[in-house]
Formats: C-alpha cells, structure tokens, sequence
C-alpha cells in the first residue's frame, strides 16, 4: 500500500526556489531517507507534508487522501508524527508530562466534562496516563520518567521526542535529523530503535539525516535533494555510486576522480 504520494510538490520564499516540483512515493512500511547538502530544501519538504506550509503547486496524498494544504494539527490527527531537527521537548516537564502532551489530540472528553472532573474525564486520564507509562516502558526510558526533560542524557532527549511523536499513534513518522550531535554509540541504539518501531509498530518511517552511514545502513530507498530539486532516487548503493549525487556533495569533478 502506498502510504504518502507527493506530487510535483513546489515552494518559494519569495525568488527562491526552496523545494522545486519534487515527487515521490512511500511505500507501507518503508525507511525512506531523504538526503542532500544543506539548504537543499529537506527540512521545507517536511514542513510541506505536516501542513507548516502549503506547497505552491503540486499535491501530497497521504493513505490516498489529499492533504494538501493540510494543518499541522490535522496532519497529526491523520497519522503523520514528527520530530523536530533541534530538539522541541518541555523541557521544565518531566518526561511523563511531555509523553501525556503528545497524548492529548487522542482524548476524546469534552471540553466541558475536562473541566469539571466527570467519571468520563477521569477514565480517559486514567487511560492516558496507563498508556503514557506503557510507552515508556516500551522505549526503555521509563526509569526516567519523573525527572525533567531538560536533565536526561542528549541521546535519551531524542528518544523522547520520538517517543511523543509515537503517543500520537502515527502511521507515519518523519525524523529530522534524529542522530544529530550523537556519538556513534548512541547512533547505533538509535539505528536499532527505529528499526524495532519500524517492525514491531508498523510504522512507514521517513528519514531526513546527515549521518550517511546510518542512511544507507537503514533505508530501503533514498531521495536526494539538491537546490530543492530531485536529483536521484533508487536503493541505498544505488544512490551511493550516482555520478550526480556525488557531484552534490562534493562538488563538481569529484564524481569518477574526474578533474
Ligand atoms: N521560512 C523561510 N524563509 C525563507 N527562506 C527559507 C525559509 N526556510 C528555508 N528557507 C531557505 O530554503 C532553502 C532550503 O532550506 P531547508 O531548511 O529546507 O534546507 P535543508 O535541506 O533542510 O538544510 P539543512 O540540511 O541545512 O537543514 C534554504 O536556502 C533556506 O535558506
């Protein structure tokens, strides 16, 4: 099944071209990484699909639906979680507290049975709550859980972020840049993490990252974006020995050692 479908997808800030006419695929429970130099346009294409800004032309379906155009809380409502290149925990709440906040979009009460405290209001926290402690426990951070967000280890902050995103139950998960400023031991539990979220959660996963040994140790297919615009796509080596890609990021006359 094909989960996202991006359709000749363009945005301008003002003369420039940040993500131009990009189109691609996802399919049910792919790792599908989208790479390029800085500022080719990776992090815009996100804010396209989780509704931060609406494209200027083209599409995205996501489970066949258009979204385009969508919002940021819709989209999550839809089944599209995120995190954030620069980590966007509470950080003077505990990691439980930032769990629960991700949480809330699912909790069906009433405004008015919130406010007061009714039975139905209590169940639903109740639920929450259990819920929220279960993540935990399944990500491996529920030791953690009364400490503030902000105190945790930096690769333990990342899980975390992942982890809100999960409470929100999506189908697909966006990651940018995920294993930023981790050692490589810490890349390594994160590479084994999403993979486990991948297979064990269902999950369709798309990746923005720097990291290259993690993007082609982990994806089933790759994108590359330059000046905003695609310029390969295919399987981890395939992307690994294209000429333009190569031209990319080390710029002209690298690919082949030509001069
Ligand atoms: N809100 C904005 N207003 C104007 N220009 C923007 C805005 N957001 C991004 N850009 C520009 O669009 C281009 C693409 O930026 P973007 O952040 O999407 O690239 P990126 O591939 O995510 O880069 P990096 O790898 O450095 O995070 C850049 O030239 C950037 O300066």
């Amino acid at each position: 099944m094909r989960v996202l479908e991006v359709q000749g997808v363009t945005k301008r800030f003002g003369g420039l071209v940040a993500v131009n006419q990009v189109s691609l695929e996802v399919n049910e429970g792919e790792i599908f990484s989208v790479i390029g130099p800085n500022g080719a346009g990776k992090t815009t294409f996100f804010n396209l699909l989780t509704g931060i800004y609406t494209p200027d032309e083209g599409r995205i379906l996501f489970l066949g639906q258009d979204i385009t155009g969508s919002t940021p809380d819709k989209a999550a409502k839809l089944g599209i979680g995120r995190t954030f290149q620069n980590i966007r925990l509470f950080g003077a709440m505990t990691v439980l507290e930032n769990i629960l906040v991700g949480r809330h979009i699912h909790t069906r009460v009433p405004y008015l049975h919130a406010l007061l405290r009714t039975p139905l209001a209590r169940k639903e926290e109740r639920k929450a709550l259990e819920e929220a402690l279960s993540l935990l426990e399944y990500v491996g951070l529920l030791h953690r859980k009364d400490e503030l967000a902000r105190n945790l280890p930096y690769g333990e902050q990342r899980k975390l972020e992942i982890a809100r995103a999960l409470a929100l139950k999506p189908k697909l998960l966006l990651l940018d840049e995920p294993a930023a400023g981790m050692n490589p031991k810490e890349t390594e539990a994160l590479q084994e993490f999403i993979l486990k979220i991948r297979s064990e959660m269902g999950l369709t996963i798309l990746l923005i990252e720097h990291d290259m040994r993690l993007v082609m140790r982990i994806s089933d297919r790759i994108a590359v974006l330059d000046y905003g615009s695609k310029i390969a796509e295919g399987k981890p080596e395939e992307v690994r020995t294209n000429p333009r890609v190569i031209e990319a990021y080390l710029g002209r006359g690298a690919a082949g050692g030509a001069a």
